[in-house]
């Protein structure tokens, strides 16, 4: 396999394909994926349930093999590169374990001389995570949110230039989620790349510089997130509160735009700006007493790209329809499956080299 030239991309698969062995044959899991992830930054790794994260990743990190296509972190092609780029690679792919009665500080001592980095680094990677003050406190006190980012400072230990982590807030509450999200955005500074795979898409637009949307093991879009939401500002919609709304709905769909009633007015779509509903009901002797443009956000987009995927995912995947008005906070409550509350160590360099098929042990 050869190198990738492209310097720039921190990540880079063309063509990837993941089989798994299923009661009526082999069921596609990955389907010829091209994921760029650039170097630097946060890169949100977006997808519903089931769409092939976990299994991406996982095969980046050489826990499962690719059926076919190629691989490259930093340039480098993996799984056959692996041990000379892992040192570069920290990763989160699965629940964590520190010992509860040893304080946090303790654990990262304990990994820091198994993995040979200097004591000084303990100091730090707590730092770093917002977990200074609290080193000292045993980790079994230690809040869900604390434990995730104890697990994330372990896995600064060795300062790598690539961050992976798998649904880093999977079982948190609001506030883990929020703590965990600045510590994302403060990692991916300072040249640093940081993968994040999520379903919890307003959490990844505020901190993502870029994402990939994936819908049944595909890319289906990728970019910065400003690009991406523009790109589908055609499908922007409107708000409209009439008096009478089925004659304005006539009026709109006369002139080419898209018109529902809905509990308490109209929602139009097609329109390039506000004004032009305005204009179109006005001209007709329809004035509105409510014109509210909805603002588009990365979840609509998702949403939107990834409609064949929703169908059937469970509430969580899908919190809000595309329609409604994003909340201005935008956390949201974890899934029903979300993990415990056990955050193992990462997985040391050792482990995450070792290539080994897990297919069917799910
Ligand atoms: N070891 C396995 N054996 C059989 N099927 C598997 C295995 N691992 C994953 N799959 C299947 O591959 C598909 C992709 O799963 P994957 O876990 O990668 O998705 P995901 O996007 O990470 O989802 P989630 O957000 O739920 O973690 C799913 O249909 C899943 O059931």
């Amino acid at each position: 396999m050869e190198q990738v030239a492209d310097e720039g991309l921190a990540i880079a698969t063309r063509g990837l394909r993941k089989t798994f062995a299923g009661i009526r044959g082999r069921r596609v899991a990955i389907h010829g994926l091209d994921l760029d992830v650039p170097s630097g930054g946060v890169h949100g790794f977006l997808g519903p349930n089931g769409s092939g994260k976990t299994t991406t990743i996982r095969m980046l990190l050489g826990l499962l093999r690719a059926d076919a296509g190629t691989m490259h972190i930093f340039g480098q092609p993996v799984p056959q590169r692996l041990p000379q780029v892992i040192a570069r690679v920290g990763a989160i792919v699965e629940s964590p374990k520190f010992y509860p009665s040893f304080s946090g500080r303790r654990s990262l001592s304990l990994l820091a001389d198994a993995i040979g980095t200097d004591q000084r680094r303990v100091d730090e990677v707590l730092e770093e995570v917002g977990l200074r003050d609290r080193g000292d406190d045993k980790f079994g006190g230690y809040s869900l949110g604390m434990r995730q980012r104890l697990a994330i400072a372990a896995t600064l230990l060795k300062s790598p230039d690539l961050l992976i982590f798998d649904e880093p807030t999977n079982g948190l509450d609001p506030a883990g989620i929020r703590e965990i999200r600045e510590t994302m955005r403060n990692l991916g500074t300072n040249g640093r790349t940081v993968l994040v795979s999520s379903h919890i898409l307003s959490e990844i637009e505020q901190i993502a510089d870029t994402v990939s949307i994936i819908g049944r093991g595909r890319v289906v879009a990728q970019g910065s997130v400003a690009s991406l939401i523009n790109e589908q500002a055609g499908a922007a919609s409107v708000d409209v509160g009439i008096d009478s709304p089925e004659a304005a709905v006539a009026v709109l769909r006369r002139v080419g735009m898209g018109a529902e009633l809905t509990e308490d007015g109209l929602r139009v779509t097609g329109a390039d700006k506000p004004s032009d509903v305005t204009r179109a009901l006005a001209a007709q002797g329809l004035y509105v007493s409510r014109l509210l443009p909805v603002r588009r956000d990365l979840e609509s987009v998702f949403l939107q790209l990834t409609q064949d995927d929703q169908l059937g995912a469970s509430p969580a995947t899908s919190p809000t329809s595309p329609s409604r008005p994003s909340a201005p906070d935008g956390d949201f409550p974890p899934p029903p499956s979300a993990r415990g509350g056990d955050f193992p160590p990462p997985p040391s360099a050792r482990h995450t080299a070792q290539s080994a098929d897990e297919e069917g042990q799910r």
